[in-house]
Formats: C-alpha cells, structure tokens, sequence
C-alpha cells in the first residue's frame, strides 16, 4: 500500500493527514504556533515557528506509521494566503513573515490603486487589498529600506516550507494569483506591474502548476522527520484551492463554505471572468487552468476564538456552543459583526471594527456566544448573496474548517444560506486537498476529479428549515444596515484610540 501526506500551514496551526491509496484517511495531526501582533492591525509569524512545528507533525507521522516509511511516495502543501516571506542572497529570512490578516499597508493599496486605476482588475481580476502581498513589499520597501535592499526572492508561507524541505524554490498558480502580481489569465508575473513600482522581476519565484513535481527531500529534513529521501514533492497550493479540492469543488455544482481562522464561500469557475468587477476575489484554482470566485470573512473563527479565549477560557469549544440551543434565532434581539480585524468582503474596509448591538439585561454569556456564530454567518452570506447577484445558482454547499465540526453551526449555516449544507468525515478539507495533489502527483489518479470521488466522504447532510429561514431572512436585512450605521463610529474610535 501507498501513502501521501497533505501539510496545511494554517494561521493557527499546521495540519498534516496522511491518506493510503484507497483514499482512507490514515492520520490527522496538527501542532500550533503563536501570531506576533506588536502593534494593532499588524499580524505577523516566525517562518522558523512553521519549521519547527511542520518538523513535529512529520515526526508524529512517521513515529506512528506502521508501515514502510519508502511507501509514503508523495507530499504537497496548503497555505495560508498572501502572506510576505522576504529571502536575502542566501536564502536567510530577512525579517518576520507579514501575514493576510495585517492591515497595515492602506497608504500601499490607495497608491496602487491610484497608478494602476482598471488595470489592478484588468491584469489581476482582483482589487488590491491591504491582505495581498505587493502593498505588503511596497511597505518594506518604505518603512524598512535596509531590509528591502537585501531583498532577493519572495515566498508565500507554504512555498518557504518546501524550500526548507526540498532547497528548491518556487510558488505556484494559485497562490501567486493572491500576490496581485500575478497575470491571472496569462499566467505570468506581470511586468507592467512591476515596472510600475519598480519592483526586480526577479524577485517572483518561478511559476509551477500545483500538481508539479519539485523535488525530493532533503537528506538533513528526512532524516531529522523520518521520512524517506525519496518521498517526491509537489508545488501544492492556496489553502483555498486546496480546501476547494478536498471538499471537490472541482465543477460548478458544488459550492464551499470554509470557517477557519478567516471564513470563505467559494465558487468553481470553469473560464475566466471577463467581467470580474472586484466585488469578490477571482484566482486560480489547483486545478490546471480552472479558477474559482470567492468572498472573505476575515474574522470568522477568530471572531469565536477570540470571545472563548476571554469569556469561557476553561470551556471547550462543544460545550461552550451547546448552550445555544437555548436561546432563541436571533439571540433575543442580540446582533454582532464580526469585524474584528476590519472586512474583506463586501466592504473591503481594514478600519471598520465589531460590533454588539441591541445588548440588554436580559442577555447571558451564551446568549453572545449565539450572537457571535450568528454575526460569523450572516459575514459569510453576504458572500453568498453576491455570487447569486452574478448569476450564480448556489446548490450544496460544501462545509470544512474548524467551524465544520459542529453540528448547530451547520444548521445555522443551512438556514441562513437557505440550502443544503453537507458536512464531510474529515473536516480537514485544505490537507486533504493537498494530499490529493500529492497522490494526483503521484499518478494515482488520472484527475482530481477522480482523486475525490474516492477520498471525499460525506459525514451529514443539513436543509433548511423553512420557519429558521424566515426569520434569518429578517435578521440579514438588519445585519446588512450594520456596517453603514457603524462605520463613522468605527473610524471615528480607531483616530481616538490613535491619538492617546
Ligand atoms: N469544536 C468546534 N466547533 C466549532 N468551531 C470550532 C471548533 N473548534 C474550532 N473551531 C473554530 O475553528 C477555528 C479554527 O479552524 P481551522 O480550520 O483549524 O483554522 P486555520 O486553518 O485558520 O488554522 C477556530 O478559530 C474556532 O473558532
Ligand atoms: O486571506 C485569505 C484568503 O484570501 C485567507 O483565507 C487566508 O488564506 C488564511 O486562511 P485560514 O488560515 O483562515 O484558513
């Protein structure tokens, strides 16, 4: 029997699954690391906290891996996206990783937007957003010319990890189409963009398709996590795009909903989008020459985290969520917005901040709890409501992420997307994305496609409930006046916190 291991390098975590040639998912472990935020809106990690604890999950497979460690044939990756790893002229991290969530870069996005005015779209298919990592070189090369000097190669989180693991160096489609540099349809790091910033070309990693073969590993790296130093590894790709693969969004009929640290509902694209307006993002897809469109919650999970992590530390996150089922569809008249961090889509607004509206005495601890998971959806429908404004028809949806594994956020997510909404056994779909990737790599399979009808496994399916529906319709109407209502409120906190 053959074996392929999928890492995904999340924001809270890496995960790494190792799946056998029948597509049974033999192992699932995962280490975490810290984020490094100095100052507010700043959201950084230390590439060397990835090696360290990519090295314990491998270590953790392989210890427990009964098997012959030659018969893992292939490894690919996952990663958090967009997210700025500088080298030097040796291949050294020149400073912390800048990470999607940091929102530091506004001066950086107003400037890019102002050069390249339709262009960013044209070329791109994507507004710039403080997220996307050219604002995040241009704000080195501001604030930190000594850093930026030394500047030779960027990566994105995941490609820095298979450097280490390989020597080999390289990014591929779809995470590169998160760097907006990138020429979507062409393919190709987009010179016009770099001229116009003055940014050396070859500075961009070498392009590879996701299924690529890069190399082998290391013999210090195999040996350090007991792999072979046969095992092949391949490019692998966005955490989306792998997320999209391991719950089989590999056609139009099939929609995801990922509630991680960030929360995303994404649709397959089978061509490119001549109209593509910005409204929601547009990227490549692990699959060759496919794309997919997709809207950001950029505090989803986090917004849950964040509530346990200072009102119910010693609670687990099951029992912190049971408590919901008592109180009522609409928390008693208790409405949050997660805009923790600010928002992606649709407001594409780094200063706008959270919010608990229509608090009263009458409210408990659970009853924010239940707001809070009711605010991260209504987010997340507001993705939804755009694709079906272009004309998308949304059938099931598929749901993955930590938000995945429980059974009355799947219901909510049910009856406020008004569809079906179908959990899978693991809920892991990135790393199993990734290893796809690996065993489609690998010759497995003859396509993706056909990787995930073995692999993927549905664990329960959810339909809405037509009484729930009506009245998160109502809720949805009054969540989506919250952000203009809130928003000079916000700005207006942000300048005061600012000048203390
Ligand atoms: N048992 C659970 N039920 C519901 N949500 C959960 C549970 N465990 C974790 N979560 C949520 O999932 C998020 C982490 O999801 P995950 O997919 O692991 O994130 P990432 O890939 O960003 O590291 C947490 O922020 C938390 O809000
Ligand atoms: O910025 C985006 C997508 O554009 C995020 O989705 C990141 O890719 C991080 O993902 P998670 O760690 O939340 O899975």
């Amino acid at each position: 029997m053959k074996y392929v291991i999928g890492i995904d390098l999340g924001t809270s975590a890496v995960k790494a699954i190792l799946i056998d040639q029948s597509g049974n998912m033999v192992m699932e472990t995962s280490a975490a690391y810290p984020l490094i935020q100095e100052k507010t809106g700043y959201s950084e990690q230390d590439p060397e906290d990835w090696i360290k604890q990519t090295k314990k999950v491998l270590k953790r497979v392989t210890r427990q891996f009964t098997g012959n460690v030659e018969d893992i044939e292939g490894v690919s990756f996952s990663g958090q996206m967009h997210g700025l790893v500088m080298l030097d002229e040796n291949n050294q991290v020149l400073r912390n990783a800048i990470l999607w969530n940091d929102t530091r870069t506004k001066s950086q996005c107003d400037h890019i937007t102002k050069l390249l005015g339709d262009k960013i779209i044209e070329i791109t298919k994507n507004k710039v957003l403080e997220g996307f990592t050219l604002p995040k070189i241009l704000w080195v090369k501001e604030n930190e010319p000594q850093i930026y000097e030394k500047l030779r190669v960027f990566l994105l989180p995941k490609d820095y990890v298979r450097y280490r693991m390989t020597g080999k160096i390289h990014t591929d489609y779809s995470d590169a189409a998160g760097t907006s540099l990138l020429h979507i349809e062409e393919k190709k790091w987009s010179k016009e963009i770099c001229d116009l910033f003055h940014i050396d070309e070859s500075i961009c990693p070498p392009l590879v398709e996701s299924h690529s073969f890069v190399g082998t590993i290391l013999p210090e790296f195999a040996d350090k996590v007991g792999l072979s130093q046969n095992t092949k590894v391949f490019a692998g790709g966005a955490d989306n795009a792998c997320g999209a693969v391991g719950a089989g969004i590999l056609s139009t009929n099939y929609q995801l909903s990922s509630i991680g640290t960030s929360g995303v509902i994404l649709a397959y694209e089978e061509s490119i989008d001549e109209k593509a307006d910005g409204k929601v993002h547009f990227f490549n897809h692990a699959k060759s020459d496919a794309f997919y469109s997709m809207g950001v919650t950029l505090s989803a999970g986090l917004s849950l985290s964040w509530f346990k992590n200072n009102f119910f530390k010693d609670t687990s996150f099951p029992k912190m969520i049971d408590g919901i089922k008592d109180i009522p569809i609409g928390s008693d008249g208790l409405l949050f917005a997660p805009f923790l961090v600010g928002e992606r889509t649709p407001y594409s607004d780094a200063f706008i901040r959270g919010s608990f509206i229509g608090v009263s005495a009458l409210h408990t601890k659970t009853h924010f709890v239940r707001a809070v998971m009711e605010g991260i959806t209504f987010s997340l429908n507001e993705s939804i409501h755009l694709l079906r404004e272009k004309g998308k028809e949304i059938g099931t949806i598929v749901s993955i992420g930590g938000g995945a594994k429980n059974d009355l956020w799947l219901q909510m997510q049910a009856d406020i997307f008004h569809t079906r909404v179908v959990s899978l056994k693991s809920e892991q779909g990135p790393g199993l994305g990734a290893a796809l990737i690996a065993a489609y790599g690998c010759k497995w399979f003859a396509t993706l496609e056909e990787g995930a009808e073995k692999c993927i496994q549905i664990k329960s399916e959810f339909h809405p409930i037509e009484e729930n529906v009506q009245k998160y319709k109502q809720l949805f109407n009054i969540y989506q006046t919250v952000y203009d209502h809130t928003k000079k409120i916000s700005h207006q906190l942000l300048e005061f916190r600012d000048s203390e």
